[in-house]
């Protein structure tokens, strides 16, 4: 007895494990369809128990001789499954093989080695043989259809890494025969079938083998596999069929490959992928390509420089830089000629200054910019490093999101019907009548109106005039750049956000412009209403005919925030007929970093609308709201009246004289002293004019009937500024009713946010125009006068009207109110 025999045996009668490679039928609970399936049942050990962990070759091979005995059904998977590592060899396989022959062909095949018997589904067979990495070849592309397939299972392969008693021999032996006849495997099949349990069966297994085998060969038909499948019960047959059809597929897989036969046709191929992408190892050396083309560029000049040597160096000559290594101005010589490029007005000066003198040496320690430096010594005035260099803002600045920009006065609805049926200032048109020496100074009809000087009423031209605020605005800010813009918009920490100049400016120079959608009184208070009823800060202001600028979609000078000690003020000027709202610096000079402010004399219309005031100034006001009323004096005796009339007319001297220097100037006339000597003038005449009306609420109704008398303004103004004496001047403004209208204008709008005293300044002016009045409107000024003194209904209408606007900004009116405040109250 051969040891495995022994060891099948013994196994057997110790009730050993059932074969786990045939767990299939063995683990399954198909009940016994044969004799032998049905000794198994007699046994003590079920067949759970009999159950074998996978993976032990040495048990299994024992026990595969058992249960291959015991289970029909397990026959019948081994009739297809390789035995792998059974010898042929030996005698009782022998004879089975030999009775196997008579249902196929005797063929070299069958000779070979048996092989241990091994359930095929447990394994991966691809996996084991090492054809797995390789994916399925079908999918490749190999040419499979014309090979013939075969059935013979991936197990004879599994044999060479078995250690059952399959030698190595045997092995290749079996190999090699499956690849020389590959067709044969049916024949195999059946010869493994009867081989197989001959390998490990008892003496009388075999000879109840030896039996049936005898019972076929005597003339039973032979087994075939519809028949073996034909006795197994539907478990089984599933299982089996299942088996079956893992196998073939798997066979058909094997049998197609090159690797199966061991024939290595191709050598195998490492690919490398990248990326999740393929890369071809014939392109790998395609990247260095890449910087070949990087590295082009520098070597394309080397072999070019022949032919374009001349060009070269003319165009390298221009392109030199110099580098400065000591300093701003180093490398930079002083002109010898120290009095080179000055004018004869500097050189004239420069020659008062021996100290600037040139001593002969260069100065070097600390040369000043060439020209500008000595004019600034010149000058003797201060300078400034530049802004960036001195106070830039922190990075990082938060900027306005929902801000629309719009740097130009734009009429919407109605208002743009409403103002062309109002009249306005277009029809004035007389010239101003300034010589070249004056340039359109502190004494020009035009400034003292707040017109601007243009093309149409300039007597001095572009050149000398200085009464062009607007248009030196427009050509300062025209190529951009944030120093000609001069402003910035900053945060601030408690009053959202707010501007500050970059730059410097000097004292009533224009700063910016405020511009916005030109709205009327009813849309601004259905845009309250409606559009701004939730919203914290307003961006509305009065603005001329009973209008208003929603800047809301305007200019950056919407931003600027209110002070009750400000820097700025805001002013309404006509320009070419139309009205403009500008932020001009106040009274001094408005240093780089400063924040922007001007007086809001916001009026919130209601207290729920009052806003508290964070300027922090010394004399703040608490509230975002007017200034605070004076105490209304009680009405004076009849008797009285001409002493009030008197103490008005004094005042409105007074008033004329700060309105004339109050007016707004740009930078460039900012030095220059005011020349308008009218309010002795308006004291000689108009106050005994208006003395002799006496009341500061006849004015009223005096404006009103001056509003008639427009279209005389200018044959009046022209006719009266012929004198180039302040006397004079002042008299024809006097009688300019234009110059009443203004005025009472300002008067009104001052009405709406300030109903107080301070209106008197357009009322002592006014008094000057009513002496050219009709006697009828005189009659109805005194009527006025006789009243109270309360607005004209329009302004009472404005003032009193429930109007949810808030944040209307009376800059206008404000700012001459302030001047005429300022006057009435000093
Ligand atoms: C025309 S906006 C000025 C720009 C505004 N700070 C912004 O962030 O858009 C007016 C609003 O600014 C705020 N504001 C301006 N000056 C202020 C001040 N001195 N104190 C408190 N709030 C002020 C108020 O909310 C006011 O309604």
């Amino acid at each position: 007895m051969s040891p495995t025999r022994a060891l099948s045996s013994e196994a057997s009668s110790l009730g050993a494990p059932a074969d786990t490679f045939s767990n299939v039928a063995s683990l399954s609970s198909t009940p016994p369809t044969t004799v032998a399936d049905s000794m198994s049942l007699a046994s003590d050990i079920s067949k759970t128990e009999n159950a074998t962990p996978i993976g032990n070759s040495d048990d299994t091979a024992e026990s595969t001789a058992v249960d291959a005995e015991e289970e029909e059904t397990t026959k019948v998977a081994d009739s297809i499954v390789f035995a792998a590592g059974t010898a042929i060899d030996t005698p009782e396989s022998a004879e089975l093989a030999q009775d196997t022959t008579e249902f196929a062909p005797s063929t070299p095949a069958t000779e070979r080695a048996r092989r241990r018997r091994i359930s095929a589904p447990i394994y991966n067979l691809a996996k084991l043989a090492g054809t797995a990495i390789h994916g399925k070849r079908r999918s490749k592309g190999d040419i499979v259809s014309d090979r013939k397939r075969r059935t013979v299972s991936g197990d004879s392969l599994l044999a060479l890494g078995d250690e059952h008693d399959a030698t190595a021999e045997t092995v290749e032996k079996s190999a090699s025969a499956e690849a020389e006849d590959p067709a044969d495997t049916l024949k195999r099949q059946s010869s493994t079938r009867s081989a197989k349990p001959s390998r490990s069966k008892t003496p009388k297994d075999r000879e109840e083998s030896s039996r049936r085998i005898a019972t076929r060969s005597s003339g039973v038909e032979a087994e075939t596999l519809a028949h073996k499948i034909s006795t197994l019960g539907k478990r089984g047959r599933k299982t089996f069929e299942k088996g079956l059809t893992k196998m073939s597929r798997e066979l058909r897989r094997l049998q197609d490959t090159n690797e199966f036969s061991g024939i290595d046709t191709k050598p195998v191929l490492y690919t490398t992928w990248a990326n999740g992408k393929y890369v071809d190892p014939d392109e790998v050396e395609e990247p260095p390509k890449k910087k070949a083309k990087i590295a082009e560029p520098e070597q394309k000049p080397e072999p070019e420089p022949e032919p374009p040597v001349e060009e070269a160096p003319a165009a390298k000559k221009r392109r030199t830089k110099k580098w400065l290594d000591r300093g701003l101005y180093a490398g930079q010589d002083a002109p010898m000629d120290i009095y080179k490029g000055l004018t004869t007005a500097e050189k004239k000066s420069l020659a008062q200054l021996p100290e600037l003198m040139p001593s002969g040496k260069v100065n070097t320690t600390f040369p000043q910019p060439i020209f500008n430096g000595l004019r600034t010594l010149i000058e003797g005035r201060d300078f400034k490093l530049p802004f960036d260099v001195c106070n830039p803002l922190p990075p990082g600045q938060p900027k306005p999101d929902e801000w629309r920009k719009m740097t130009k006065n734009r009429f919407v609805g109605d208002a743009a019907a409403y103002w062309k049926k109002t009249p306005h200032f277009k029809d004035y048109q007389s010239k101003c009548v300034c010589t070249p020496e004056d340039g359109c100074g502190e004494s020009c009809q035009n400034r003292i109106m707040l017109y601007e000087c243009d093309s149409t009423n300039c007597n001095v031209g572009i050149d000398l005039c200085q009464n062009r605020a607007f248009a030196k605005l427009q050509e300062r800010t025209k190529a951009g750049g944030k120093y000609r813009v001069g402003v910035e918009v900053i945060k601030t920490s408690d009053r959202g956000y707010g501007i500050r100049a970059n730059r410097c400016f000097n004292a009533n120079q224009i700063i910016m412009e405020y511009t916005g959608e030109i709205i009327t009184e009813e849309e601004c208070d259905r845009r309250m209403n409606e559009k701004y009823k939730d919203n914290q800060c307003y961006y509305l202001m009065s603005f001329d005919q009973n209008m208003i600028i929603d800047a809301t979609t305007g200019s950056i000078a919407r931003f600027v925030n209110h002070s009750c000690q400000p820097n700025c003020r805001m002013v309404k000027w006509i320009v070419s007929g139309q009205p403009r709202m500008a932020l001009f610096a106040g009274d001094r000079d408005i240093m780089t970093g400063e924040e922007l402010t001007y007086d809001y004399n916001f009026d919130p219309f209601s207290a729920k609308n009052v806003q508290k005031c964070l300027c922090g100034a010394p004399n703040c006001r608490g509230v975002l709201g007017p200034k605070p009323k004076e105490v209304k004096q009680p009405k004076p005796a009849k008797e009285d009246v001409a002493k009030n009339a008197k103490k008005n007319a004094k005042a409105g001297k007074r008033k004329l004289k700060d309105t004339t220097e109050g007016q707004e100037d740009d930078g460039g006339s900012a030095a220059k002293k005011r020349k308008v000597k009218a309010p002795t003038s308006i004291k000689a005449k108009g106050v005994k004019t208006s003395l002799s009306k006496s009341s500061l609420k006849a004015a009223k109704g005096a404006a009103t009937v001056i509003k008639r008398s427009v279209s005389t303004i200018s044959v009046n103004t022209k006719a009266a500024l012929g004198s180039k004496s302040g006397g004079k001047k002042i008299e024809a403004v006097r009688k300019s009713k234009s110059v009443v209208k203004t005025y009472s204008k300002a008067k009104v709008q001052t009405k709406l946010s300030f109903p107080r005293k301070s209106s008197s300044a357009g009322l002592t002016i006014v008094a000057a125009g009513t002496e050219n009045v009709q006697p009828e409107k005189k009659k109805e000024a005194a009527e006025d006068d006789e009243k109270s003194s309360t607005p004209p209904k329009s302004i009472e209408k404005s003032a009193a009207s429930d109007s949810p606007r808030k944040g209307v900004d009376l800059s206008r009116s404000a700012s001459k109110i302030r001047l005429v405040s300022s006057s009435s109250t000093s």
